[in-house]
Parts: structure tokens; sequence; C-alpha cells
């Protein structure tokens, strides 16, 4: 097994960690806003194989990543399942909401999803074709809350108060849209796999929002028996976990859910995470992606710290949360030539 990230994630502690950026393909890079452009929106982007191909490669080019993520977006589950999604300009996405049963009986299951996400299917063949043999490829998809989240109140909302809502008034049907979301989504992955993805991720953007119970029921569980699905059906494939926002559960996240890396935000500082969560396996994060923005000196030192405090056990470097369209390209290049070169 030569592939870097593929080695941190079997537990090697490795001189250098591998490196890439949540949201590496994004609007920060001309090259990507030229392929957007070429599109038309997004959603065309992510639904044309040949240019969500193009996308996800171009940050490889330019800066030799250890991992590549598919291009995609966790809402296209939700509109495989028969949801209306677009996105508005500025704002962010829209989709039609679920909030009540008959609303929940007209949503799709099963293999009906493949129908609208068999380009990204086309997607991932293409890269696993494409990528430079040292180049590890991602799938992902949402976790079932944050899918749920954006599902029931029709947009993102900053403190996801419609979904907690949803589950005070009506705990059936919100466990039924988490039971059903679920299903897809180790249908969803076990396609992305079968196709050529070599690790998953499970983006869990609004962990932070569920309180004490909720948060083993809702969080924690979903990705427990996604993940031990997925292992069930491909035993070798890694699974990466990022609860954002967990804090204090983040500690055990690995052993309840059986992920080989739990990805952490920069709400937590990485001295803290080393001794409480890399204790338990792998590692991603954390360094803030504001630093993409501000570079300078800081970024330096930041990036050192972080490299520093993970150096005793497996770790991948990442940012804490995706990079901003505001974000310097230099200041990525600034940032891989420190964890390179010290
Ligand atoms: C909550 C969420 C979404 N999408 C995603 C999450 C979870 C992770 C997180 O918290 O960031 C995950 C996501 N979105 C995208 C990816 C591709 C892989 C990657 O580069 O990391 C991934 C993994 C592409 C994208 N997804 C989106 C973009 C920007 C689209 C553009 O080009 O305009 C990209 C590159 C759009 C998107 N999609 C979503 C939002 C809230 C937005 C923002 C709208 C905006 O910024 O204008 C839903």
């Amino acid at each position: 097994m030569t592939k870097k990230i593929l080695r941190a994630l079997a537990g090697e502690t490795l001189p250098t960690p591998p490196i890439w950026m949540m949201r590496q393909a994004g609007r920060y890079l001309p090259e990507y806003k030229a392929t957007r452009a070429e599109a038309g929106d997004f959603l065309s982007l992510c639904y044309n194989p040949e240019l969500a191909t193009e996308v996800t490669l171009q940050p490889i080019r330019r800066y030799g990543f250890d991992a590549a993520i598919l291009f995609a977006d966790i809402l296209l589950l939700p509109q495989a399942l028969g949801a209306d999604l677009w996105f508005v300009t500025g704002e962010g996405p829209r989709l039609s909401t679920i909030t009540t049963d008959a609303e929940f009986d007209k949503l799709g299951q099963g293999e009906i999803i493949h129908d609208t996400l068999n380009p990204v299917y086309e997607t991932v063949r293409r890269l696993s074709k494409e990528l430079p043999s040292e180049t590890t490829l991602i799938g992902f998809a949402g976790a079932p809350w944050t899918v749920a989240t954006y599902m029931i109140a029709g947009r993102g909302t900053p403190d996801q108060g419609p979904a907690h809502a949803l589950k005070a008034e009506n705990r059936a049907l919100f466990e039924k849209i988490i039971d059903r979301l679920t299903e897809s989504t180790i249908d969803y992955l076990s396609e992305q796999v079968k196709a050529g993805a070599e690790v998953v991720k499970i983006f869990d953007s609004w962990a932070g929002s569920l309180q004490g119970e909720d948060f083993d029921r809702y969080a924690l569980e979903p990705a427990r028996i996604i993940t031990s699905e997925l292992k069930s059906r491909f035993p070798d494939l890694p699974v990466i976990a990022f609860p954002r926002q967990a804090g204090d559960k983040y500690i055990g996240f690995h052993k309840a859910t059986g992920a080989d890396c739990v990805a952490v935000d920069d709400s937590v500082t990485p001295e803290w995470a080393a001794e409480h969560v890399q204790v338990d396996g792998c590692v991603q994060g954390n360094l803030k992606s504001s630093h993409m923005v501000t570079g300078g000196q800081d970024l330096i030192d930041e990036t050192r710290r972080v490299v520093k405090a993970f150096s005793k056990g497996p770790h991948i470097f990442n940012l804490g949360h995706g990079i901003t369209p505001d974000a310097d390209p230099e200041n990525v290049q600034l940032m891989i030539d420190t964890i390179r070169n010290g």
C-alpha cells in the first residue's frame, strides 16, 4: 500500500502528513470559475461527468494534493429521492420541504436514486482512471441529520430550527426521514465505491447542534449504521466521519461508529484533539480556513502548530472546514510548502 492517505487511514504515523482540503475544487480557483461558467450553473456542473471530472482534477494538477474528492454535493441525494433542488446565486441551496407524512410518502426509495445519480458514478469511474497513481479518490455523502436539516427547512438555517421543531413535534416522521436517508446513503456510497471511490467521507456539518441523547441517536447512530453496513459490503473500505462542532462528543467517536478517521473542525485545538481523539485512530484537520485568506507568518505558524500537535499519530492534514471563495491560491501553496518542507 503506497498511497499516503491510505497508510494514514490504516493507522500509520507518517514523517509528513498527507494533505487535501475540503472544497479544494471551488471558486477561489480561476480555472474552477471558468469550467463552472462553461457548465452554466452549479448543478449542471455536478451532473456533467466530463466537467465534474475536470474540476476535481484541477487542484490535483495545481498543487499535487494526496487526495481528490469527488465533485458533487450532499444535496443531490434528496434530489434523487424526489425533492426539488435549486441554488440561488449569492444565497445558497433551496429545496421543496418535507414536513408532513404526505410529503414524506411521495419520496422515492431503493434503487430509484440511481436514475438521478448515475452521472455522479460516471464521474467517479472517470476519475479513477485519470488520477495520478499516488492520489486517493474520496467519495462522500452528507450525514442523515445534516441532509434532513436542509430537507425539512428547504434551505440552510443558522440554528437548524425547523429540523429541531419537527423532531419535537412529530418524532415519528422525523425518524422516518433519518431512516430513509440512512438507507439511501448506504446505497449511494456503495455505488460510489463500486465505481472506484477508495475512501468515503460522511459530512455531518450540523452535528454540533444536536445535544446529549439527540447527538447519540441522530449523529452517532446513523454514522455507525452506515459505517458498519459499508464495511460488511466492502471490508477494506476506510471511512472518514466528520461530526462538525461535536466538541466533547468527538471523544470516542471512532470507537462508537467504527470510523477509521475522525475529521475535526477548528472549534477545538489540535493539541486537545491529539490528546482526546487521535488516541483512538487517525484524525483529519484542522487549520482554520481563514488562514487561506490572510496568509503570512500566521499561516506558517499555525500550519506548523497543527502538524506538530498531530505528529505522534496518524494524521491527514486538512482545514477545519471548506476553503472559501475569497481565499488566495498562493496561500494554499504556502501551506503545502510549510507542511512538506517544515
Ligand atoms: C452543507 C453542505 C452542502 N454541500 C456540502 C456540505 C457539507 C460540508 C460543508 O459543511 O461545507 C458538501 C460539499 N459541497 C461540495 C463538495 C465537493 C467536494 C469538496 O470540494 O469538498 C462537498 C463535499 C461542492 C460545492 N457545493 C457548493 C459549492 C459552491 C458552488 C458554486 O460553484 O457556486 C461547491 C464547490 C454549494 C453548496 N452546497 C451546500 C451549500 C450550503 C452550498 C453553498 C452555497 C454557496 O457557497 O454558494 C450544501
